[in-house]
């Protein structure tokens, strides 16, 4: 026990949260558990597949079978998970109170996203430990009162809908399944949920959440020093969706252990509202508090200046952790106000999100950014975005992969690579940004080698080279930028093609009789 890594504290501003008990170095694990509980989320489009109840694969629910005794969608009668009872064994039960089937309005009348809760509940009988260390975890009821948005939300769609359609029906035999099973309960439940549960994003696309006893002690902070994983495919079933969370960066004696709870590429002032909304707390973290963001400028703006006087300052905020702050000029005297940067920040964070979901082409891209430039300092988040996504695009297809493009995509992925390694050294959150970055300035890099120099002469070997230790170097790093990723579906996908590009780098420089 003398060599346990970690220890949990107290404090009022914290609650609970964990502290390295001796000094840690990466690649070390501090925890490694089982789920208490674990359910399916709602799929983005139940309208068009759901989550089979035992295996959450997406089904096509108009044609799709049915659970022979509850009737919800499955993949097959023979699903396993039909029967376990972590999965849908015991909820089963209590969903044939309602046994008829549906084929309109699926989604309200199937809703996934009650059953972890459900399961939750049915923990007081069939694991009143995991029930005992379900119930230590934190809530938040104090400030989910009715009237918030978390409240309403819960009500109506969690706490009603099991309420009306299941466990009011139940009647005589509910003391079977559950020894208590109020609206308070279902509501606490529901808070527990938001302010701990873990998503896991399945190889088949479902996501689930899960909660976990110990791992659910781990402070927010928006510069993680861990990361964690789900096993997905276990030898022992017993194991499914272990997670374990590895050190990433060096963590000293006593020093705080933390997780990021939000989105590490999202602006300081989207970020802690986000917390606010969903976790109740402020984040003070280190990032937050520099209105830098750690030298990156990744919310700053671009001061237009007064009327008539031109200023090429920049705008940022004079006390980030208070939301009323006013955004100075570091050149002349303008300010904006907080909600006006917001308003300004949201607006063009919309016209981001649409021009990405609707998979924009070169040309609209560039055009954004073009627009977007004029009033956002080159690193802000909202064009990091649309850079990461151009430089996907570059080098492509013919018309993109000129050597001045070849040149545009090398110093986009050069200034991107930057950024991503400060916001996240231990590639926690970022590892698949930072991945592909590598790997598309490598392939930048192996383009520019094959491209003739501008008076059309071929490039000499003295010129390749330099290029191809780039590109060798760049691909190495998109391997280790993944190397904990190996149980994520996108990371494996990102993997295979990395590996190949590199045996294709491998060849070439055989080919070229190239030492690099
Ligand atoms: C997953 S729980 C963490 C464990 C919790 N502290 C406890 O005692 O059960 C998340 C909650 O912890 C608190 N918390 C986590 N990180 C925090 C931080 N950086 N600053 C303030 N509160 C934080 C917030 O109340 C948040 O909603």
């Amino acid at each position: 026990m003398e060599d346990f890594p970690i220890q949990v504290r107290t404090s009022e501003d914290l609650g609970r949260y964990i502290v390295a008990a001796r000094d840690l170095s990466p690649g070390d694990v501090v925890i490694s558990e089982r789920p208490l509980v674990f359910g399916p989320k709602a799929m983005p489009d139940p309208e068009a597949s759901m989550p089979c109840v035992g295996c959450y694969k997406p089904v096509f629910t108009d044609i799709g079978e049915r659970c022979s005794k509850c009737g919800w969608p499955v993949c097959s009668g023979n699903c396993p998970g039909l029967t376990d009872p972590r999965h849908h064994g015991v909820e089963c039960d209590i969903l044939s109170v309602r046994p008829e089937c549906v084929l309109d309005n699926m989604s309200d009348y199937y809703r996934h996203d009650a059953l972890l809760p459900l399961r939750c509940l049915l923990l007081q009988k069939t694991d009143p430990e995991k029930w005992k260390k379900l119930l230590e975890m934190q809530s938040h009821m104090e400030s989910r009162t009715p009237g918030t948005q978390a409240y309403d939300e819960a009500d109506e769609f969690i706490v009603e809908y099991l309420m009306n359609n299941f466990i009011s029906k139940l009647e005589g035999d509910l003391k079977k399944y559950t020894p208590e099973a109020s609206s308070e309960l279902l509501h606490r439940i529901c808070g527990i949920m938001d302010t701990n549960a873990l998503e896991i994003r399945l190889q088949e696309g479902a996501e689930l959440l899960a909660l976990y006893a110990n791992t659910c002690l781990i402070e927010h902070s928006c510069l993680p020093n861990t990361k964690h994983t789900f096993l997905q495919s276990p030898k022992d079933r017993n194991d499914l969706y272990t997670i374990t969370v590895k050190v990433v960066i060096p963590i000293a004696k006593d020093e705080h252990i933390a997780t990021m709870y939000s989105h590490a590429l999202w602006g300081t002032q989207a970020r802690r509202q986000h917390l606010k909304d969903t976790k109740y707390f402020s984040c003070k973290c280190q990032r937050c508090s520099d209105p830098t963001e750690l030298g990156t400028y990744l919310s700053a703006m671009k001061c237009l200046g007064e009327e008539k006087t031109p200023c090429d300052g920049i705008h940022l905020p004079e006390d980030p952790l208070n939301e009323e702050t006013d955004w100075a000029c570091s050149k002349c005297s303008v300010k904006i106000s907080n909600s006006q940067v917001n308003m300004i920040i949201s607006q063009m964070g919309d016209e981001v999100d649409n021009v990405l979901m609707m998979g924009g082409n070169a040309i609209m891209l560039e055009n954004l950014l073009c627009r977007l430039s004029m009033f956002l300092h080159p690193n802000h988040y909202h064009l990091y975005s649309i850079k990461h996504s151009l430089i996907q695009l570059y080098g492509r297809q013919p018309a993109l992969s000129s050597v001045e493009i070849l040149d545009r995509k090398i110093k986009m992925c050069k200034e991107l690579i930057a950024i991503t390694k400060i916001l996240d050294p231990g590639n926690a959150r970022l590892s698949l940004y930072s991945s592909v970055l590598q790997h598309e300035l490598h392939s930048a890099l192996v383009m520019k080698s094959k491209k003739a120099n501008p008076d059309g002469t071929p490039k000499s070997l003295e010129e390749i080279k330099p290029l191809l230790i780039q590109a060798k170097a760049a691909i190495e790093d998109a391997i280790s930028c993944l190397k904990d990723d190996d149980e994520e579906t996108s990371g494996q996908k990102l993997s295979v093609v990395i590996e190949e590009s590199k045996k294709d780098l491998e060849k070439y420089c055989k080919e070229k009789n190239i030492v690099l």
